[in-house]
């Protein structure tokens, strides 16, 4: 905490205001200068103040990233890292438009946070009947509001979330020593399973897509931010290793030794002023101490901000710029009158994706019209669409499902349905993912009614990222529509070359019609143990 002149006075003050007429409890010359002296000193222990920030989780998806500089080279980690991570695909496609949600579901949003601005110091003077000039006793600007982030059950959607959060600035001191109001603050409240990352502006990057297909007439959106690169200054662990940890924002605030504001005289007449190049030398130090605590301070996580809890406390995404100091902490032997106050420092702007992950014990995938939907509709709560036709499901449906009284509930989650070259963006794509990302087990669903059902589970796995990416969760394979032609010794012959696929990857697989109701309890034992809920 950086101590001003009148937190090291207040006692002193009080004893003293009976026995005068000035305004007895402005900070005194002696004070303020012995302030000053100080100065030098805080200047060394504030950058080592804490980082607010703290919640990264490591479920984050890590991308890779270019270490460029790492410092003594550069003050910062300065790294390169795809465009891809710091936008949304499905954003840029417009998915956020009306056809394409089912209902009051938005799982992605982004917006625009502004923290406020910090008041200004202001110049004032004591006066009285005796006195037309007394004592400086302009108050500090108030604090700008912050802006804050926490995550809350009992809601399931982005949908509520504004394109722009501003929190208001501070108000700027007063005559009497009166320091400004503090800019109110803002509170985010998300579902818990959001992920927070710092991101572009949508207009930019959309820009830069234009510019880049107009060159590269063929390359697709996604190529284009996957190859393309951004260089941004990060902070990190650089004593130990060159791990960058966060991304370093940067206030659009006066450098240190800047900031002045006049009133009477001009800034010209006090930077010739031998007084007033003194003591603003000496002020540099209280502005260098500020900047180094803001750096400390505004920083977000490179990898994103995991809500996947419920928050306690609200977690600071931007703070609030300080108010600026009156002309009451200038006063000292040589200076009677400072007619001059410091402006407050300037908040913060950045955008975030704000990124829905819905925390489901299991996830169904499979082709579109295999069966997910029916399967959940049968097993659990939920009443996901269900129709004969490709992509009935739109969005990702999340079911309870309760086997008995003496056994553990667990959660599946219903995604669209993945079709072959879902990870170029046909079909629905693969943005839904991010709803089973977090589950710890995948629940294959395949119909067997198709006509080579083992190369639909090899485009599934294919597109899910292959054998690697699948091998980290725990696998059921459902073949569905059993009931079709089952007779025929074809259709067993598929569920055959199936079972004989998982059981060489070590796999549980079982056969089912969810429309006839077969097989559903023996299903239901096998995705609890899929889930880790049955040993
Ligand atoms: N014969 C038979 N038909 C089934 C079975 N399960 C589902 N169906 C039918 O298959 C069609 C598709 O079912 P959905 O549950 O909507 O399939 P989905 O996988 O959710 O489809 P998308 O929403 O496109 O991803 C519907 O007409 C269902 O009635 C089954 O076991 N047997």
């Amino acid at each position: 905490m950086m101590l001003k002149p009148r937190n090291l006075t207040y006692a002193s003050r009080i004893l003293r205001s009976n026995s005068t007429l000035a305004p007895d409890n402005s900070p005194r010359a002696a004070d303020n200068e012995q302030w000053l002296e100080r100065l030098g000193t805080l200047k060394k222990t504030a950058s080592k103040s804490k980082q607010q920030i703290t919640h990264e989780s490591s479920s984050l998806n890590r991308f890779p990233i270019e270490v460029v500089s790492t410092p003594p080279e550069s003050p910062y980690i300065d790294v390169k890292a795809a465009i891809a991570n710091f936008t949304s695909t499905k954003y840029l496609q417009g998915f956020n438009k009306q056809k394409h949600t089912q209902g009051n579901f938005v799982d992605i949003r982004i917006v625009k946070c502004r923290s406020g601005d910090g008041g200004d110091g202001i110049v004032s003077f004591f006066r009285d009947a005796n006195r037309s000039v007394g004592p400086p006793n302009g108050g500090d600007g108030g604090d700008g509001g912050s802006v804050y982030v926490r995550a809350s059950t009992g809601i399931n959607s982005l949908a509520k979330l504004r394109t722009t959060y501003i929190a208001d600035n501070g108000s700027n001191g007063a005559a009497d020593q009166l320091d400004g109001a503090r800019g109110k603050d803002i509170l985010i409240t998300v579902p818990v399973g959001t992920v927070v990352r710092w991101c572009l502006d949508p207009k930019d990057v959309r820009q830069y897509i234009v510019k880049e297909q107009q060159s590269n007439p063929g390359a697709s959106l996604r190529d284009i931010l996957n190859q393309n690169k951004i260089s941004m200054h990060c902070s990190g662990r650089y004593e130990y290793d060159t791990k960058p940890r966060d991304i370093q924002l940067f206030r659009n605030a006066y450098e240190p030794g800047k900031g002045w504001l006049f009133k009477g005289k001009d800034e010209d007449y006090h930077q010739s002023k031998d007084w007033f190049v003194d003591l603003s030398k000496q002020v540099e130090d209280y502005d260098h101490a500020l900047y180094d605590s803001e750096l400390s301070n505004d920083k977000f996580p490179l990898y994103g901000l995991d809500l996947g809890v419920p928050t306690e406390n609200p977690i600071c995404l931007l703070k609030g710029g300080k108010g600026g100091l009156g002309n009451m902490h200038f006063l000292t032997n040589m200076i009677r009158n400072p007619r001059f106050a410091k402006a407050g420092r300037s908040g913060l702007e950045c955008l975030f994706l704000f990124e829905l992950k819905s925390i489901a014990d299991l996830g169904l995938v499979g082709l579109p019209n295999a069966g997910k939907s029916t399967i959940l509709n049968k097993i659990s709560n939920a009443k996901p669409k269900i129709g004969h036709w490709e992509f009935t499901t739109l969005n990702p449906s999340i079911g309870t499902i309760s086997p008995g009284i003496d056994k553990p509930s667990f959660t599946v989650a219903d995604i669209p349905g993945i079709i072959e070259n879902a990870a170029q963006d046909k079909g629905m794509g693969l943005e839904f993912l991010r709803h089973i990302e977090r589950s710890k087990g995948w629940v294959f669903v395949i119909s067997i009614a198709n006509e080579n059902p083992l190369e639909d589970f090899h485009i599934l796995l294919q597109e899910l990222g292959g054998m690697e990416k699948v091998g980290t969760k725990n696998v059921l394979v459902v073949c569905n529509k059993a009931d079709i032609d089952h007779e025929n010794p074809q259709s067993v012959n598929k569920f055959l070359q199936i079972r004989q696929f998982c059981d060489a990857n070590g796999w549980d697989s079982v056969p089912i019609s969810a429309l006839k109701n077969e097989n559903i309890d023996l299903l239901l034992d096998k995705m609890a143990k899929c889930a880790g809920k049955l040993v």
